[in-house]
């Protein structure tokens, strides 16, 4: 029997975008669920996602698996016989990981705040921003991608957030390409695949999303 697999999604979530990207490289066939976040959560989001209520969410033959990076991982295991993301060396595997955590830590937060906040706080976080852009272009250093030739683990979990690079710059009137030259080359060379281009929301559906949120929240 063929495998049922479900993705409860949102278009300009990062974290979907991950997943959107890993199962596009293993060339996995999936439904597709967006979930409306303005308006609430689905009751299946929330049975299937009961500790953090949050996408993305993949359900593989009725069992769930939460936490992008934990779900990357995993179909990079169920579906090991093509686009190998995560690296076979034990150690690679951990620098990877190390990385990971650190977008997850570092990126994604100073990202959030610059639109939210104004002034010297978003100044604050425009360079908390560019300082962790500037350490994972370091660690990408020559390279095509991060780690060598092959496109993987570690280049799914940033290029996720290439989408976002617009509404972090509209925000804050800053160049990332500016301070980060490289990235911003690896980015573009990412958008050269399907995978990645077919997966990735639309910068200014991003944007528009933002100013949504802005007014959710009344910031
Ligand atoms: N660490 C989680 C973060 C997921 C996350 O924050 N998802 C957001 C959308 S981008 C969400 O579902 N938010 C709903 C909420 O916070 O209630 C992951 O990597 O999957």
């Amino acid at each position: 029997m063929a495998d049922e697999v479900i993705l409860l999604d949102v278009d300009v979530s990062m974290f979907g975008m991950r997943v959107r990207v890993a199962l596009a490289e293993k060339g996995v066939e999936y439904e597709y669920r967006e979930e409306n976040l303005m308006v609430g959560k689905s009751s299946l989001l929330v049975e299937m996602n009961p500790v953090h209520k949050k996408v993305p969410v993949l359900i593989h033959n009725g069992k769930s698996v939460s936490e992008s990076l934990v779900i990357v991982e995993y179909v990079d295991e169920v579906w090991k016989d093509k686009s190998p993301l995560l690296p076979s060396d034990p150690y690679k595997r951990a620098q990877a990981r190390f990385w990971a955590d650190f977008i997850d830590k570092k990126v994604f937060d100073a990202g959030r705040l610059i639109w939210m906040t104004k002034g010297d706080e978003q100044e604050a976080n425009k360079k908390k921003l560019i300082d962790a852009l500037t350490s994972l272009e370091g660690e990408l250093g020559d390279e095509l991608y991060f780690g060598g030739d092959e496109f993987g683990f570690l280049d799914v979990a940033l290029v996720a957030f290439y989408p976002w690079f617009y509404t972090y710059e509209t925000s804050g009137n800053f160049s990332i390409g500016e301070h980060c030259p490289k990235l911003i080359r690896w980015a573009e060379r990412c958008m050269g695949r399907e995978s990645v281009s077919k997966s990735l929301a639309d910068p200014k559906t991003v944007y528009d999303y933002m100013l949504l949120l802005k007014k959710k929240y009344g910031v």
